[in-house]
């Protein structure tokens, strides 16, 4: 395929006995916005860490051509830290001179009046603002969201889906999981989980 950052092919899990991925193949391109619907529970998030490299798989392979970035959908965020204090940290986790891109989501997604404050006293909608800068900020070429628009208000969430066409116009490749079936419209290629494999759906076109 075409530009591939992300190729997943028989990838199968399961928790004990129970198979939760089948086999999962599909790819992702540069500047493409694709997206995964399922039920839930039907294996999403397991999906997507596994992609992340954050869960091993019971066989099969992923293979990724690019820096990756990757929303939980649990933040992996301290408690005792400040925004500002988070964002200096991942700074040097992720070896950046600067803070201009996190800087310039924060204020996209509006939250930058927290910048001091403890992540113990934001609200859940902030903390995944956070995350999902988190995910962003250092300009990674393949970009995994589990949910990350959990507790956004409807105008956070807008903007989250401008921002996500945005970086897919700059040739990134995002892949977005979602429980929402309404999301589709919003993206190029949309697949569903469900029985444990990843099938393509029929977007409707106007
Ligand atoms: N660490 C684990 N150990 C055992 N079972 C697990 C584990 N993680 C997930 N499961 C089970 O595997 C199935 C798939 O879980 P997963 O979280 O991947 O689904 P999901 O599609 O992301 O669901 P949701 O939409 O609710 O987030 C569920 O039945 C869940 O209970």
């Amino acid at each position: 395929m075409r530009n591939a950052t992300l190729s997943v092919a028989d990838v199968q899990k399961a928790y004990g006995s129970r198979q939760v991925l089948e086999r999962v193949d599909f790819t992702l391109s540069a500047g493409e916005l694709a997206g995964i619907v399922g039920e839930n529970g039907a294996g999403k998030s397991t999906l997507l860490r596994i992609l992340a490299g954050e869960l091993k798989p019971d066989h099969g392979w992923v293979i990724q051509r690019g820096l990756l970035g990757y929303c939980p959908q649990q933040t992996v965020l301290n408690d005792a830290l400040t925004v500002q204090q988070h964002l200096r940290y991942f700074q040097q986790a992720y070896q950046l001179p600067e803070l201009t891109r996190a800087e310039e989501l924060v204020e996209r997604l509006g939250y930058g009046q927290y910048r001091k404050t403890r992540v113990r006293a934001l609200s859940g909608g902030t903390r995944q603002k956070l995350n999902l800068t988190i995910a962003l900020m250092h300009d990674p070429a393949i970009v995994l969201l589990d949910e990350p628009y959990q507790g956004f208000d409807w105008e956070t969430y807008l903007h989250f889906w401008e921002l996500a066409a945005e970086l897919r116009d700059q040739g990134r490749s995002l892949l977005v999981i979602s429980h929402l079936s309404h999301d589709i419209e919003r993206l190029d290629t949309a697949y569903r989980l469900a029985g444990g494999v990843v099938k393509p759906m029929v977007l409707e076109t106007t």
